[in-house]
């Protein structure tokens, strides 16, 4: 896994209007307990080699002096991999159903999203994907105190997606490809449920 297919996958993601600004951050696992992410505050539809750090997974910290900051919610995806060995990359973004529906979410304070009898479902890797209960976490504005809710809540058998409330959506999985799937299918149950008025409780 190298900085260049974070750029690629950041690049297709920004083109469909889901990073706006300096929106959203991605990572992929690195051997050693390390993590690739992108680097804070910078446009992700056009990030180079020089805008990704590597990090320590156990710390959150950049393994090596002097690289960029690193994304200021890398305590989310370090909390995500140690919560989930088989996961190895990340992708947080800001769609705009899912935002909308984060937004509805906490504007009513519900934990949770849950999503019935679509058949997009089933690009989430599910065992039963009848239905789907997405996490919705409350957007602190200290992100390591959002980190220590999800190492928290996430249940072991939570799907691989989960809300930020007012904020967006953050999904993983076992390659890049898989986690920007989880992303798509993600957002699609969004969009689909504000279209036909369901499911947000
Ligand atoms: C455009 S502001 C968005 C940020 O606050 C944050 O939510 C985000 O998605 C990007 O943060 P970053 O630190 O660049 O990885
Ligand atoms: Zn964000």
């Amino acid at each position: 896994m190298s900085g260049a297919e974070l750029a690629e996958t950041a690049a297709g993601l920004y083109a469909r209007g889901w990073l706006e600004g300096t929106a959203g951050n991605l990572s992929v696992r690195l051997p050693g307990d390390r993590a690739l992410i992108t680097a804070s505050g910078v446009s992700k539809g056009k990030i180079t080699a020089a805008d990704v750090v590597e990090v320590g997974i156990a710390d959150s910290r950049p393994v090596r002096a002097g690289a960029p900051r690193p994304s200021a919610e890398t305590t989310i995806h370090t909390a995500l991999y140690r919560l989930s060995p088989g996961s190895h990359a990340v992708v947080h973004a800001h769609p705009p159903y899912a935002t909308a529906v984060a937004i509805l979410a906490a504007r009513r304070g519900a934990g949770t999203v849950t999503f019935t009898d679509f058949e997009i479902i089933k690009g989430l890797g599910l065992t039963d994907p009848s239905k789907v209960v997405v996490p919705v976490f409350e957007n602190h504005a200290h992100v390591p105190r959002i980190a220590g809710d999800v190492t928290e809540r996430l249940a072991a058998d939570a799907p691989p997606v989960m809300l930020i409330g007012n904020h967006g959506a953050t999904t993983w999985g076992p390659t890049l490809d898989i986690a920007r799937n989880r992303m798509e299918c993600l957002e699609a149950l969004c969009r689909l449920t504000l279209l036909v008025d369901r499911a947000i409780p």
